[in-house]
């Protein structure tokens, strides 16, 4: 079975909660008293697609301003990026849509994106609609779900989503562009949580 590494960034305001997704994502857990990102954060997580394994290398980036400029170094080289807005935060879904600009100009040509409406626990306080979010995610032909790293909605459905839309591997390119075959390979993950 081959494995592929894809490399993901996460990309949006700081508090919507990135780092709660991929840890609900890698470790299943959620943390109600975690910290802002400095700088960014590495995990991994391995899943089967179709007769592939996707080793998803997670670069979860920090959403505070005086970040920004290094963004470009976690998203040079993705596969996709999962671009987060918090739904009880109508700003945060204009700073979604300065990501996507920015992925648009400089990011890498085929970069599959995925809009992920977290917090959607809240939705009683909501200030971005679902249909809001659909449309515009139609219109750059993204992804769009909304999770809850808290409750663990959608979580693991976001990165299904992710994998469904790369391109499966053509059989020659076994063993190469970040695709290694192998034997038996077991399921594991690397942990650095939060
Ligand atoms: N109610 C609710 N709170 C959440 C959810 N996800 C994250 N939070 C909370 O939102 C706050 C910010 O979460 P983080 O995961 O640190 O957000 P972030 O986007 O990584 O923030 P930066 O690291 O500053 O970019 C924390 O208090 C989390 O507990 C969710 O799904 N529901």
């Amino acid at each position: 079975m081959a494995i592929r590494e894809l490399k993901v960034c996460l990309l949006g305001d700081t508090g919507v909660g990135k780092s709660s997704i991929v840890c609900r994502f890698v470790q299943d857990h959620f943390d109600h008293n975690i910290s802002p990102t400095i700088g960014a954060s590495f995990m991994t997580k391995t899943v089967p697609c179709g007769n592939e394994l996707h080793k998803f290398l997670i670069w979860d980036t920090a959403g505070q301003e005086r970040f920004h400029s290094l963004a470009p170094m976690y998203y040079r080289g993705s596969a996709a990026a999962v671009i987060v807005y918090d739904i009880t935060k109508q700003d945060s879904f204009h700073t979604l849509k300065k990501w996507v600009k920015e992925l648009k100009e400089h990011g890498p040509e085929n970069i599959v994106m995925a809009i992920a409406g977290n917090k959607c626990d809240l939705s009683d306080i909501r200030e971005v609609s679902m249909k809001d979010a659909k449309e515009y995610a139609d219109s750059i032909g993204a992804i769009v779900v909304e999770t809850s790293a808290k409750n663990a909605i959608n979580v693991e459905e976001l990165f299904q989503g992710i994998s469904r839309r790369i391109p499966p591997l053509e059989p020659q390119q076994n063993g190469s562009n970040g695709a290694v075959k192998l034997g038996r390979q077991s399921l594991h993950q690397t942990n650095r949580c939060c």
